[in-house]
């Protein structure tokens, strides 16, 4: 069993007293010396949905900031505790059961329960996280052996929140498309219509002892159309704008709408993906919970039709999402 425990941050923080090298980012990504400190920094902007100018809102935001927190969303309080309890109770099984759900790349075994612990990013700095992640919708990409079986209720309360997700996303697709001057079918077919896919991925921060030097996540965009993260009370979430890093408040009830690289092709630039991180703290346990809602394998994203003119060329290239995929995780060019 202590090879196993050994491939998680959750076994490896249990039982250390000082941040081991792999972990100590460089001083030009350290959050210490890289957070905004100043007087009333800038807040990400939170928007009402059931308010009159909710689109418009957000439109702005995800112009702006490429990112937004949204309340009045309609997901019931009841769904995200549900989703949040059963979460926690898969990260408190013993190490040797989590690990029955490893995922394994190399096998063909892309869900599942991981570490970034194997896989440094590109200066080789390990990140201080583990996770979940798998698919939840549609039914045709959903592989119930990859779900946890325990704790009790982990099917039923990722199936409720996937519902309430995949409604969210469509009201997001309508509006963000509708102000861009598009139909408001205009994202959802551009993005796969039903066949769109959506992962839930649950993210465990564990208390870091030098949370200072280390990162929980390295800066990235997320390469899907749009990311709903629902976040624990922990501070940790940071987005990078006009050269600073800022703190993303924690708003009790909100969700946090990143938009990712495929509305920003389609969008033909419009609207940005929001480059984040996360940082991590010395006496508690963060969570997050993000739900990635991607086009299908095949799907072809590029710049909407309508978007493109003699003034506004392409800015991307239009290709398949998997395509995509590959070259991003390779950090390939695009
Ligand atoms: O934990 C968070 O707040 C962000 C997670 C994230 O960016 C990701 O999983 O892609
Ligand atoms: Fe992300």
């Amino acid at each position: 069993m202590a090879r196993a425990a050994a491939q998680s941050v959750q076994a490896l923080a249990s039982s250390l007293g000082a941040l081991p090298p792999e972990f100590v980012r460089p001083e030009h990504e350290q959050p210490r010396a890289t957070t905004f400190r100043g007087a009333a920094p800038p807040e990400i902007p939170v928007v009402d949905m059931s308010s009159p100018d909710a689109g418009r809102r957000m439109a702005e935001a995800a112009a702006e900031w490429g990112i937004f927190q949204v309340v009045g969303h309609g997901v019931p309080a009841d769904a995200v505790a549900a989703l949040q309890r059963v979460g926690r109770g898969f990260f408190a099984l013993p190490q040797e059961e989590k690990q029955r759900y490893a995922m394994d790349p190399g096998e063909g075994r892309t869900e599942g329960y991981g570490s970034t612990l194997r896989k440094g990013d590109l200066e080789g700095k390990k990140a201080w996280a583990d996770f979940l992640f798998h698919n939840v919708a549609p039914p045709a990409a959903v592989n119930h052996a990859v779900w946890p079986e325990s704790p009790e209720g982990y099917r039923d309360a990722n199936e409720a929140y996937c519902g309430h997700m995949v409604r969210l996303t469509r009201e997001l697709f309508g509006r963000l498309s509708a102000e861009l001057g598009l139909d408001e079918g205009a994202m959802a077919e551009a993005f796969g219509g039903d066949d769109v896919v959506l992962l839930q991925k649950i993210n465990f921060y564990p208390p870091c002892p030098q949370p200072e030097l280390a990162l929980g996540l390295a800066p990235h965009t997320d390469m899907s159309t749009l990311t709903v993260l629902l976040s624990d009370e922990v501070q940790g979430l940071q987005v990078f704008k006009d050269g600073c890093w800022y703190d993303v408040n924690y708003v009790p009830g909100a969700l946090i709408i990143h938009i990712g690289d495929q509305i920003e092709i389609m969008s033909n630039g419009r609207y940005k993906a929001v480059l984040h991180r996360t940082t991590v703290s010395r006496e508690k346990t963060r969570m997050s919970w993000p739900v990635f809602v991607e086009p299908p394998p095949e799907h072809v994203v590029g710049p909407h039709r309508q978007l493109v003119a003699d003034e506004f060329p392409a800015k991307y290239k239009a290709k398949k999402f998997k395509d995509y995929k590959y070259c991003k995780i390779n950090k390939l060019p695009q």
